[in-house]
């Protein structure tokens, strides 16, 4: 593995630490001697009263840190984590619940989808919260993955119905806000329903959040939070990815009749905290960099919309990157380099989206910056992948493909797109000598249904593969890039992580190194 391969594997590594669900809730919550539990300004006075509700990929350390700090005051406990999550870490003191009588644990959701199990763990969240008393407090701990392992359908609505309303939705492309504004509509935990459910009991819902900019209504489908999405969006929804026929007619009715439904004021108004997120896995994964001799540059923690026009944004800024790094540029024309290359990656105006025109922005800023001959740019976000092909992958082993791609079509381009601006004989042997890796990776350490987090590749990918262009190509179209990348150098390309038991959207990282 090259230098800079081997530093991927180390800065994501290092970002991994940053969102320790442990650490996180341990810095946000302090116990003092009076047996008072103070978190962000609010106060709870304990007395053997608490009860725990947890759900999602990371909320097993989370558990633990609550167990360790105020163990003895937790009367009973539900815990839902996914499928293998016992298998991975039942050794792990800071990621696994410590084994009580008191806290049942289950398991569940393969695939990140709802099924028999996860609907057993929902149940038994149901019960816990319906028979709380005033004098009680409730724990409520959340991380990504919690939709599905809190899946309890409504009335006239199967598992199974609900498991396929979910891929579909997942597979054609459909947002986190979009998928949980459904969400919402079908289950009986969701939405609020909840928080209802725990009345009058207090409640404390701590979160590790896997959304752009945190949405407490939209993170695990804000099982605390009021929902203020309508019939008529949820309906739309179901119009716009062509689903109406997986939900029966009468369903849908009741639905729509009962989704204006106001729940009658709370006894107490649940908190929310937000323990971590996307940002703070890119600042711990800066850090390193900068240990390692970066110049470490953070771009954005919100990137959305589709990978293929993520992927071909970030071709373009390795691009226009290296063009500030080369040292015969003519400095004004970068720009001009950037716009035409996009143009050839098929974007025609950054105005056409809004993704893309929020990178565009911040990459001003962060270019401005780029002089030095070790870079790193770090964003984080969610893309989505509309999933057409029958093939095995993930958005992140998608996202590194289309940019290898990308960086070749630059390549066999750089006539057009550098024309006037660089000596092209010169630049084309510059970017030949030159490190360029690109990463994406998940940070929950499964990307989709595959048993890696992500995948890295050079800006040579497909010079390197040269006699299985075709071969490439057609594993893109049936979205098979992790079949793909198996078979071109499983080490070389993919990232194998293991379940990570943390889970804050994924990291996206550019090394150049001169
Ligand atoms: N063959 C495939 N190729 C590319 N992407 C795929 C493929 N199959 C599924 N996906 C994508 O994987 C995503 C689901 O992945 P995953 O189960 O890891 O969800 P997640 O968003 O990380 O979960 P959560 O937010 O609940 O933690 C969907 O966006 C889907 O489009
Ligand atoms: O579980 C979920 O709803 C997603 O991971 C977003 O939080």
């Amino acid at each position: 593995m090259s230098i800079i391969a081997s530093d991927v594997n180390a800065i994501l590594k290092y970002s991994l630490n940053a969102i320790n669900p442990y650490q996180l809730l341990r810095s946000a919550l302090l116990y003092q001697s009076d047996n008072t539990l103070c978190v962000q300004g609010r106060a709870y006075k304990l007395r053997n009263n608490v009860k725990l509700i947890a759900a999602g990929k990371a909320v097993g350390g989370m558990v633990r840190a609550v167990q360790d700090l105020i163990g003895d005051h937790v009367i009973k406990g539900v815990v839902s984590l996914p499928l293998g999550y016992t298998d991975t870490f039942k050794n792990r003191k800071d990621l696994y619940p410590l084994p009580s009588p008191k806290v049942n644990i289950f398991e569940g959701g393969k695939d990140n989808l709802p099924d028999e199990q996860s609907l057993t763990a929902s149940r038994a969240i149901y019960q816990l919260a319906d028979g709380a008393s005033i004098d009680e407090l409730i724990i409520v701990l959340l991380s990504g993955g919690a939709s599905t392992l809190t899946s309890l359908p409504i009335s006239g609505l199967s598992i199974d119905n609900k498991r396929f309303i979910c891929s579909s939705l997942s597979q054609r492309g459909a947002s986190i806000n979009e998928l949980n504004t459904v969400r919402k509509h079908v289950s009986l935990l969701k939405g609020g329903k909840l928080v209802q459910l725990c009345q009058p009991a207090e409640v404390l819902t701590l979160i590790l959040s896997d959304v752009i900019n945190d949405p407490l209504d939209i993170i695990a489908s804000g099982p605390c939070y009021p929902d203020s999405s309508t019939g008529a969006e949820f309906l739309a929804i179901l119009h716009k990815y062509e689903i109406t026929s997986l939900i029966s007619r009468s369903i849908i009715d009741s639905i729509l009749q009962t989704s204006s439904y106001r729940y009658p004021p709370l006894v107490s108004t649940p908190q929310h905290v937000i323990v971590g997120n996307n940002k703070l896995a890119l600042d711990g994964a800066m850090e390193y960099a900068i240990k390692l001799g970066y110049d470490g540059f953070i771009w954005s923690s919100k990137v959305s919309g589709s990978v293929v026009e993520v992927a071909s944004f970030y071709a373009a800024f390795i691009l226009h990157s290296v063009l500030c790094i080369f040292p015969h540029d003519k400095i004004g024309l970068k720009h001009e380099a950037m716009e035409r290359c996009l143009k050839v990656l098929g974007i025609s105006s950054t105005e056409d989206s809004i993704t893309i025109q929020s990178l565009y922005e911040s990459y001003h800023e962060i270019l401005t910056s780029v002089s030095s001959e070790k870079v790193c740019l770090l964003s984080g976000g969610e893309p989505v992948v509309k999933v057409k092909g029958d093939g095995k992958g993930g958005r992140n082993q998608e996202l590194s493909l289309r940019v290898g791609i990308n960086l070749d079509l630059i390549y066999d381009n750089f006539s057009c797109i550098l024309d006037g601006i660089v000596n092209l004989e010169k630049f084309r042997e510059f970017w030949d000598l030159i490190s360029i890796e690109f990463a994406s990776v998940g940070t929950d350490g499964q990307d989709g249904p595959t048993p890696v987090a992500g995948a890295k590749l050079s800006q040579k990918f497909m010079r390197d593969n040269e006699k299985y262009r075709d071969f490439i190509h057609s594993s893109l179209s049936r979205n098979d890039s992790f079949t793909l990348f198996s078979k071109l150098g499983y080490e070389q390309y993919l990232i194998h992580t293991e379940l990570t038991g943390t889970n804050v959207m994924d990291i996206h990282l550019i090394l150049i190194s001169v």
